[in-house]
């Protein structure tokens, strides 16, 4: 089936070379970005058999790696739907051949244009980082079985591993678990929060939650990911950074069940903007919702440069999302963004309750509604962040944007 996704686009145009200024502002201050070896966790996602991922710091799939995943790919039991395999078309161009140079084919030429238009996406992205995309990408879909109940025995180890995935009573947990960190993202993080959903949008749980062990929700990106990148590599991450945003963001939009965020403390960066992709959001009173982009150079993503004023408005979306005003609980409740707050002390109790009798609902009337509710805008909120994920490629490369963060890294500045 998936070999017909293969064959050769051919002939050559130029290819979409980093805009000039993005390249001087790289060579000015590449010199200024941390060096030395980053030693991460191990970061482990739980399920049982048939898969159990395990993996520490990012490393390039190797050739044999590529050569099981295309393997893999001929032996999926489901077809995984033409999004995902014009993915998959698009990696394995890039893997193979590198940035598309194809011209682009006519307007009536509707497959062909799909697949030139995901393969050009890619822009500049390495090849070795394609092929671990598609690595990753295969080894998802053949891992959707897994996320059932947490087996016993697991659940102590689970307290070192940064995510935590549980499926009981109906309901898919996904629990960042780095509260040293108070669960910053790292790179790991995300393809792991990609896998889990994957997982719950095919495992017989009803409904899915995210959330956050210890005092956090969620402090947003870990800044450590912008560490120990060669000079020489800077745009090169941006553009793959970018790539892991789009991706993660989509596996949001297009999440098919009730997907809930339930709030145990404050929230930083992308995990409040990704609450407007959230069906339902319960929020302890000591959360706050912070977005401080324009504080660290950054931009909105997440989708939420379209969501959020049309949630509360244009101007109170500014205050969030270009004066990085926090919100309290409260606020954020009577800006549409929390559906309701709850005192910290029975947050868990009442939430939960709540959850529980919600997942006993019959599961297809839950997802009709929520489709519903949300197929008008999937087209555009796809088109969103695919701009806020470009334009975020260009914001990490800045000036400002590496002044914050050095500063951050350094112990010079916190929010
Ligand atoms: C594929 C890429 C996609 C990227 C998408 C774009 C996303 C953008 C964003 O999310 S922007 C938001 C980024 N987040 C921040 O800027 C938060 C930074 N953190 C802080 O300002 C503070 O740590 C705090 C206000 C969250 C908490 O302060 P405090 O209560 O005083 O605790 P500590 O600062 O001592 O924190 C404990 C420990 O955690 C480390 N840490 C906290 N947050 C982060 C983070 N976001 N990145 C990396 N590390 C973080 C902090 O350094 C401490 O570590 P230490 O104990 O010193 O080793």
């Amino acid at each position: 089936m998936m070999s017909r996704l293969l064959p050769a686009v051919s002939g050559r145009v130029p290819g979409v070379p980093p805009t000039p200024a993005m390249a001087r502002v790289v060579g000015l201050l590449a010199h200024r970005w941390f060096s030395g070896a980053f030693r991460g966790p191990l970061q482990v996602i739980r399920c049982p058999a048939p898969q159990l991922h395990v993996s520490g710091p990012a490393m390039a799939a190797s050739q044999e790696d590529f050569a099981k995943a295309m393997n893999q790919v001929k032996l999926l039991k489901e077809d995984p739907g033409n999004e995902v395999k014009l993915k998959l078309y698009a990696l394995y161009k890039q893997a193979t051949e590198g940035p598309c140079n194809a011209p682009k084919p006519g307007m009536l030429d509707f497959i062909l244009k799909a697949k030139w238009d995901a393969w050009n996406a890619l822009g500049n992205l390495p090849k070795e980082t394609a092929r671990q995309n598609y690595v990753d990408l295969v080894s998802s879909l053949s891992a959707s079985s897994c996320s059932q109940v947490t087996p016993a025995a697991d659940k102590k180890q689970a307290e070192s591993d940064s995510l935590v995935v549980t499926s009981e009573d109906g309901i898919t947990t996904i629990r960042l678990n780095r509260p040293a960190k108070k669960n910053a993202l790292t790179t790991q993080m995300y393809r792991d929060i990609m896998r889990a959903l994957e997982a719950a949008s095919e495992d017989s749980s009803r409904i899915t939650v995210l959330t956050g062990s210890g005092d956090y929700y969620c402090s947003g990106n870990d800044l450590s990911n912008f560490k120990d990148i060669p000079p020489d590599k800077v745009e090169e991450r941006a553009q793959s950074s970018a790539v892991l945003l789009r991706d993660f963001v989509d596996c949001f939009i297009d999440f098919p069940k009730p997907l809930i965020a339930v709030v145990n403390g404050p929230a930083v960066g992308i995990s409040v903007t990704l609450l407007g992709l959230f069906d339902v959001v319960y929020a302890s009173d000591r959360a706050t919702f912070h977005t401080p982009f324009s504080h660290l150079g950054q931009s909105p993503e997440g989708c939420s440069s379209y969501i959020f004023p049309k949630m509360m408005g244009p101007s109170k979306a500014a205050e969030m999302l270009i004066f990085g005003k926090k919100l309290t609980a409260r606020e954020a409740l009577a800006q549409g963004l929390v559906t309701a707050v709850f005192p910290d002390d029975t947050f868990q109790k009442e939430v939960w309750a709540r959850l529980k009798a919600y997942a006993k609902l019959p599961p297809n009337a839950m997802r009709i509604a929520k489709r519903l509710m949300r197929h008008q805008e999937k087209e555009k909120l796809h088109a969103v962040n695919a701009e806020e994920s470009r334009v975020l490629a260009e914001r990490w490369v800045s000036d400002e944007c590496i002044t914050a963060i050095v500063a951050f890294l350094s112990k010079k500045a916190k929010l």
